[in-house]
């Protein structure tokens, strides 16, 4: 067979093209709308997003975002297209690089008719989660068979799943936690994006482990080995032990809850609520389920929860950056695009 180049396609989440409320609404629309998004029946989604969410949330969210938008654009976007062009740097001549966002814009659609044109059917897809959810991972790999499966050379595509605790990536968070000294905080947080529990449920094949077996996220077993919050509390684990982080001195939440749904425990604002209660004061907050600054890390955490802190008695709520450029992050990359 003759050898041609190998298709690396990077996929995150999407954000707005722009910060304005129309633009925002046209992002959480198709975001929203996803089946594995809001997994509810299609009815109740539908008057759910178009009736209530969009109304509400489009204006509220184009207000943040417009806080966080730099010259660069949106930060999901412009780390993203870094981390793209750094890892094509790397992987040199025998790979084409592309990256593209599940909604919105650059479209997985046109990118990969890219890899047609260039005639590559040698592709591998890396959603830039660390952690499998269904609303995420399982939703860009849809996606992506949705799209080929008409093409007439079917690619050969390997999907990658998750990688939560893939040492060069738990050494790159290390490395940006080094950047702080750990001995000034009273307690350190690892705060990953939320899900309602429904969804952690479903991913249990034998129906009887998650949320019903006491502490079912503290080991990796077959019944959670895709567990969202199972794979969370593993890159938590993970980095807090490279990082010689006592047990009694971090503790794991959730946040970015969506509507009144039970979503995965502990919340984030419920966390602090308590560190705060017990005289604590300051706090470094790591976000593992991002690999780049966004929305959900700049200001969620690093404005709202801060002042929240604060009010309640709190110093400080530092946020510790996300991946982004940092080097090492770029060396996981391409570790996982090799191998
Ligand atoms: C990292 C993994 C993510 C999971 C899991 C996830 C699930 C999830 N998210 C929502 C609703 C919203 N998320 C929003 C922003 C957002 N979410 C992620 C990642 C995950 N989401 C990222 C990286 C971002 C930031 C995008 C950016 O442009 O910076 C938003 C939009 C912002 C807002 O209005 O707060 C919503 C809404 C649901 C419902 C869900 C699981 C079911
Ligand atoms: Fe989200
Ligand atoms: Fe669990």
């Amino acid at each position: 067979m003759m050898k041609s180049k190998k298709g690396i396609l990077l996929i995150n989440l999407g954000t707005p093209d722009s910060p304005s409320t129309a633009d925002v609404r046209k992002y959480l629309d198709e975001f929203l709308s996803d089946p594995r998004v809001i997994d509810l029946n299609p009815l109740g989604r539908f008057f759910l997003v178009k009736g209530i969410i969009l109304p509400t949330r489009s204006p509220k969210s184009a207000a943040t975002y417009q806080k966080i938008w730099t010259e660069n654009g949106s930060p999901l976007m412009h780390y993203t297209v870094r981390q793209k062009e750094l890892l094509a740097e790397r992987l040199g001549d025998d790979y084409m690089v592309e990256y593209a966002m599940r909604y919105q814009n650059p479209n997985i659609e046109k990118v990969l008719e890219r890899f047609r044109k260039a005639k590559i059917f040698d592709i591998k897809v890396i959603p830039l989660f660390p952690q499998y959810a269904s609303a995420t991972t399982g939703s860009v790999h849809d996606m992506v068979m949705a799209l080929v499966k008409n093409w007439q050379i079917i690619p050969n595509i390997q999907f990658v799943n998750s990688f939560p605790d893939h040492p060069i990536m738990i050494d790159a968070f290390a490395q940006l936690g080094n950047k702080y000294d750990l001995a000034a905080y009273d307690h350190v947080l690892f705060s990953f994006h939320g899900l309602p529990k429904r969804q952690l449920m479903k991913a249990d094949p034998s129906g009887c482990h998650c949320q019903q077996v006491e502490n079912c996220c503290a080991k990796i077993n077959i019944n959670n080995q895709y567990c969202y919050s199972a794979q969370s509390h593993l890159t938590a684990r993970s980095i807090a032990q490279k990082l010689n982080i006592p047990q009694e001195k971090y503790s794991i939440c959730f946040q970015s809850r969506l509507g009144k749904d039970p979503w995965v425990e502990p919340y984030t604002s419920e966390v602090i609520a308590r560190l705060a209660k017990e005289g604590k004061k300051k706090l470094l907050v790591f976000c593992p389920a991002f690999v780049a600054d966004c929305l959900e890390t700049t200001f969620e955490i690093g404005v709202e929860y801060d002042e929240e802190f604060k009010h309640l008695g709190g110093e400080k709520v530092q946020l510790v950056e996300g991946l982004n450029e940092h080097p090492r992050w770029i060396d996981a990359l391409e570790d996982i695009a090799r191998n």
